[in-house]
Formats: structure tokens, sequence, C-alpha cells
């Protein structure tokens, strides 16, 4: 694959392995700056395992991360480098509640990850940074009081997603960032994700197994199986005329609005006789 400079994010030849379990397998794609990109298959597929080395919390047994043109595949040596790094890129993860600390509110997380990335700023300038973050993920200056436990399930992962941006990242890893969440709410949080791309022309690696998520905020999509990418293409390609058997399944297993039931209820699609 080449490594160009307009890409935000690139993944080459990546392969994780645990014993004897291939978690990962010889597995590329890459992100143009500002594209958003779906990461889909079903559960154990390796999914999280990627979004692990892309953030620098697991290392490859083989293979190169590059964000912003810059290689991260090894650990990062340096404090400065590891602040670098969580600037290029964030993650929202599925469940806020156990990522956010229980007992910090959600002003002062924010102002310590301001702090953090942005060292120049004045303690009253750190402030309007916090209040301007609140406002552009639709919550009130209100809670910056707030502790997580006070706020609904929404709202915390609200919090989160201003926690991603505090740091202004080039790539925000959404990873089931909408799967806890009821769907109305999912909805709205749906809708902020997508304005906020296009506000800020940020970034998006988005890990679902929701192909109706993927369809509403990707515009290009891979599909993973047991490690490997069997598929990938515009989302649209990829959902509405999936080329590979693994992918046609996936996509006749998931209830939507115009559901056909095609197959069985099964544990696995790729159980030979699940699928009719
Ligand atoms: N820390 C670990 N130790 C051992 N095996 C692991 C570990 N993490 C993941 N695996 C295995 O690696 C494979 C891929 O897991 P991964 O969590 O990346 O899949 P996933 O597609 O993200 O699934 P899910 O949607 O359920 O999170 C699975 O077989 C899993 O059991």
């Amino acid at each position: 694959m080449k490594l160009t400079d307009d890409l935000a994010l690139e993944v080459s030849g990546l392969r994780k392995t645990y014993g004897s379990v291939v978690a990962v397998d010889d597995v590329s794609f890459a992100i143009r700056r500002g594209g958003s990109l779906g990461l889909v298959g079903e559960s154990g597929s390796g999914k999280t395992t990627i979004a692990k080395i892309i953030l620098g919390l697991e290392s490859a047994a083989a293979g190169q991360v590059r964000a912003c043109g810059r290689d991260r595949t090894a650990a990062a040596r340096t404090l400065g480098e590891r602040r670098r790094r969580a600037r290029e890129v964030q993650i929202v993860f599925q469940d806020p509640h156990s990522s956010l600390d229980p007992r910090q509110t959600i002003g002062s997380m924010l102002e310590a990850v301001v702090r953090l990335h942005h060292r120049d700023l004045i303690a009253g300038e750190r402030r309007q940074r916090v209040m301007d973050l609140l406002d552009m993920v639709g919550l009130h200056e209100r809670h910056t009081a707030a502790l997580p436990r006070e706020m609904s399930g929404g709202q915390r992962q609200r919090a989160a997603i201003a926690r991603a941006l505090a740091a202004e990242p080039e790539v925000i890893v959404l990873d089931e960032s909408v799967a806890a969440l009821d769907v109305s709410i999912q909805a709205q949080v749906l809708n902020l994700l997508a304005d906020l791309r296009e506000r800020l022309s940020v970034t998006y690696l988005l890990i679902s197994h929701d192909l109706a998520v993927v369809r509403q905020l990707t515009d290009t999509a891979v599909v993973m199986c047991q490690g490997q990418l069997v598929e990938s293409g515009t989302t649209a390609q990829v959902l509405d005329d999936p080329q590979h058997i693994y992918t046609q399944r996936l996509r006749a297993s998931v209830p939507g609005p115009t559901w056909v039931r095609r197959v069985s209820a099964t544990p696995s699609i790729l159980d030979e006789g699940g699928a009719s």
C-alpha cells in the first residue's frame, strides 16, 4: 500500500496473535483526511484489536500503523510523543459509564484534557474552551459540575465525545459508541457525530456491528471475518451489493426497518447450517 500524507490513517499488513488465536491477519486499509470508514464484522472478528493497536494499547506482531503520515507502530518512547499521538487519534468507547472517571466532574475532566494538550492557554481561556466543547456536543454550562452518574446515558456519551474533541484530534475511533444507547438517543448522538464531522473535518474510524449505523456515518467500509479483511469499498457498494458471501450473510442476519428474514437464528453467521 502506498503511504501518502493526505491520508489521516493507514493500516498495512497488520497482524496480531493471542497464543494460537490469530486475532488480526494481514489487514490493510486507509482513510483520507476528513473521511469516515466503517469497520464491520461480527463479534470476535478482530475489530477492537485493530482499534487497540491504533491507539497504542496493544502492540502488533507485524505490519504498520500511520496517522497523519507518521508511524505509530512502535510504542511511544517519550511523554511528548505520547501526547502528540493522542492529538492525532482519540477514541470514544461503547460504555461511557466505565470510560469516564466516576469521581471527576465533567468540567474538571475536560479542563484536565485541555490543559494537557494546550499548555499555552491561561485559566480563563481553558474555561472558555471547556464551555465551547460542551456547546459543541449539546451539553450546558450546568454540566460542568455534574458527575457522570448524575447524567443520562446520552449525556455521558456526549461528554465522552467532548473529551475526545478536547485534544483536537485528526482521527476519532468510535468503537460501538452508540451501541449501548436507546434507539431515540442513539439517533441524536449519530446526528451529532455527523454534524461534528462536517463542522470540524475530523476523520472517523467507526467500529460497529450495526449496518444502519455504518450506513449513516461512513463513506467507505471494510468487512472483517475471523481476523481477515474480506471485502472493502464504498459503504453503498459494500452494504447494497456485497460481493463476499460473509458480507451477504452479515447483511441478511441484521434486522432493520426493511428487514426480510432470510436466515434462521444461529450463534454465528459462519455456521454452514445457520444460513439457509
Ligand atoms: N486479550 C486477549 N487475550 C486473548 N484473546 C483475545 C484478547 N483480545 C481479543 N482476543 C481474541 O481475539 C479475537 C478478536 O477479538 P476482538 O475483540 O478484536 O473482536 P471484535 O470483532 O472487536 O469483537 P467484539 O465486537 O465482540 O468486541 C477473538 O477471538 C478474541 O477472543
